[in-house]
């Protein structure tokens, strides 16, 4: 239980472990465990308390039986933090000790200590990061998707296609001041929302895990355990020296994809499946979250400020822009990026309309890399068929992202800006990323906040075998793979279109 303070008003009971069960929302009353030292004898006792749902202090009387007598009145006093109520089960334990020594009885629960791991896809700092940053990208298997027979393949690839792509990489990032902004940007969002949830009587602390490059995941529990041992993982000691009871996992990505939030939660879930204190810890994963009103609301905002820019704010053609993803995500995977993409372009529509904002609107999608199908239908070509059409004024909405990024600044400010006016587009605007927008906060306080209750262990899946077990098994078997792999590989990457596909200056 959240409270802060318990004691009981009788002299000569020290109470301790409170385990709480069951937890009905809808009901105003918990069934109650805990240990009990009654004079002298031990016991578990179990009580039902009447719980006042959304008082945050309450004041809680319960009949609690054994067979030698009974405790007439328990007091839990302080604040009882009624949000982490509002979930199936929900448990905690805290202390409550009431020794038979002193003449004012007072005892202490330990409270919750709530941490929010931000997670996100991370940048490279500066030029010379490039190429390690592209390597760590590409050697992970939800972005380039290997069939099995393949999979030992995954990181000389990664090396051949980082290597290939750093030069263009570079050109854009040097054009953007030499380095992504993710880092700081992503800084200034956890910062903010830890304020927001103490404003919002939430104390956490917040952590930032990126998928590619620094803080990596491994690194998210260094940033708070400094007295870490060498030989133990830095997630352990996150937990062991916050002492963080429960997790909430935030992606900052408002839609789900499997490249995205689905390669991070997995990175996740190798982490705390290995560790013994982190594969019980209560965690609550925010999978996506394009639907919540906050979210809508303040894409709306964005969107109807920036129209006002226009001579003529109703001939504006709202244009979405989302990152795409390979068509095989969505058809043979089952991703289900695209559908949360069309419909979260429909709630945001459907917002402005309530507004008496009737404009145009399109979605496309930019970023491709390499020689396969991406989702449809491009952006580049969609800015020039539109400026075609004889459109002449278009607000570029980027919508995949929270955060200004290379896609933003370079892509849609600069190759997407100067296509649409050279396609016959005369004015042009871009609206910012959410970036600290307040409502945009405020909103995601919230999603953290209502996804409490819901934190269970991390559901652990089996991970395939690494190739040092597969060569273990069958070394035969292996030693083929390995080279019928090898020379259909080389085929494929030699070939002159993956080479000039992956030298395109997108994403
Ligand atoms: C929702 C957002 C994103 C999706 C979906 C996504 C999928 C995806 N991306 C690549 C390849 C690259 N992405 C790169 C950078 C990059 N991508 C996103 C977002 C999504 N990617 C962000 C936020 C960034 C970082 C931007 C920054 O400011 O640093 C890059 C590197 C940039 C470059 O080379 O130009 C690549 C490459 C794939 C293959 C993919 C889906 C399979
Ligand atoms: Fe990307």
């Amino acid at each position: 239980m959240d409270a802060s303070m318990a004691s009981s008003t009788l002299p000569g009971v020290k109470l301790s472990n409170f385990t709480t069960s069951k937890f009905n929302p809808n009901s105003s009353v918990i069934n109650l465990k805990f240990a009990a030292t009654f004079f002298t004898c031990s016991a578990w006792l179990h009580a039902k308390l009447q719980v006042p749902l959304r008082s945050h202090t309450c004041e809680i009387k319960c009949e609690v039986s054994r067979n030698s007598g009974s405790i007439s009145k328990l007091k839990l006093d302080g604040p009882i933090k009624n949000r982490g109520l509002t979930g199936k089960t929900f448990s905690s334990v805290g202390i409550c000790t009431d020794p038979l020594s002193d003449n004012e009885s007072h005892s202490h629960v330990e409270e919750e200590k709530v941490g929010v791991l931000l997670l996100n896809l991370g940048g490279p700092d500066t030029l010379h990061d490039v190429q390690p940053f592209l390597y760590n990208l590409f050697a992970d298997p939800d972005i380039i998707r290997l069939p099995r027979l393949f999979r030992f393949l995954q990181r000389p690839l990664a090396q051949l296609i980082s290597l290939l792509r750093a030069p263009k990489s570079k050109e854009a990032y040097a054009s953007i001041g030499g380095g992504s902004p993710l880092r700081k940007i992503t800084d200034d969002q956890a910062n903010a929302l830890k304020s927001e949830l103490e404003a919002k009587k939430l104390p956490t602390n917040v952590y930032i895990a990126m998928r590619y490059w620094h803080p990596f995941t491994e690194e998210a529990a260094q940033q708070a355990s400094r007295r870490a041992k060498p030989h133990e993982s830095n997630v352990i000691l996150y937990i062991k020296r916050d002492g963080i009871t429960k997790l909430v996992v935030l992606p900052l990505y408002p839609q789900f994809s499997i490249s995205t939030t689905g390669s991070s939660i997995r990175a996740l879930q190798n982490i705390f499946r290995e560790d013994k204190i982190l594969s019980k810890l209560p965690v609550a994963v925010i999978m996506s979250w394009y639907r919540r009103y906050g979210y809508i609301k303040s894409m709306a905002d964005l969107i109807e400020e920036e129209l006002q820019s226009f001579k003529t704010p109703r001939e504006v053609m709202i244009f979405f822009s989302a990152h795409g993803v390979p068509v095989t995500y969505v058809v043979d995977a089952g991703d289900p990026y695209k559908d949360q993409m069309e419909e979260c372009i429909y709630l945001i529509m459907q917002e402005l309309k309530a507004r008496g904002i009737e404009n145009k609107h399109r979605l496309a999608y930019q970023s491709r890399v390499g020689p396969v199908q991406w989702l449809k239908p491009y952006t580049d070509e969609v800015l020039v068929e539109l400026g075609q059409e004889g459109v002449k004024s278009l607000l570029a909405v980027p919508v995949s992202f929270v955060s200004e990024h290379i896609e933003t600044l370079e892509e849609i400010d600069m190759e997407y800006k100067e296509l649409a006016l050279k396609s016959g587009v005369e004015n042009w605007g871009r609206v910012p990323a959410l970036g600290l927008t307040t409502s945009f906060i405020t909103d995601l306080a919230d999603a953290v906040i209502e996804a409490l209750p819901s934190a269970a262990p991390m559901p652990t899946f089996p991970t395939t075998s690494s190739s040092q077990q597969q060569f273990a098994r069958d070394p035969v078997g292996y030693a083929i793979k390995i080279f019928v792999g090898s020379f259909l590989a080389c085929l494929l990457l030699l070939s002159p279109r993956m080479l000039s596909a992956l030298r395109k200056p997108v994403v």
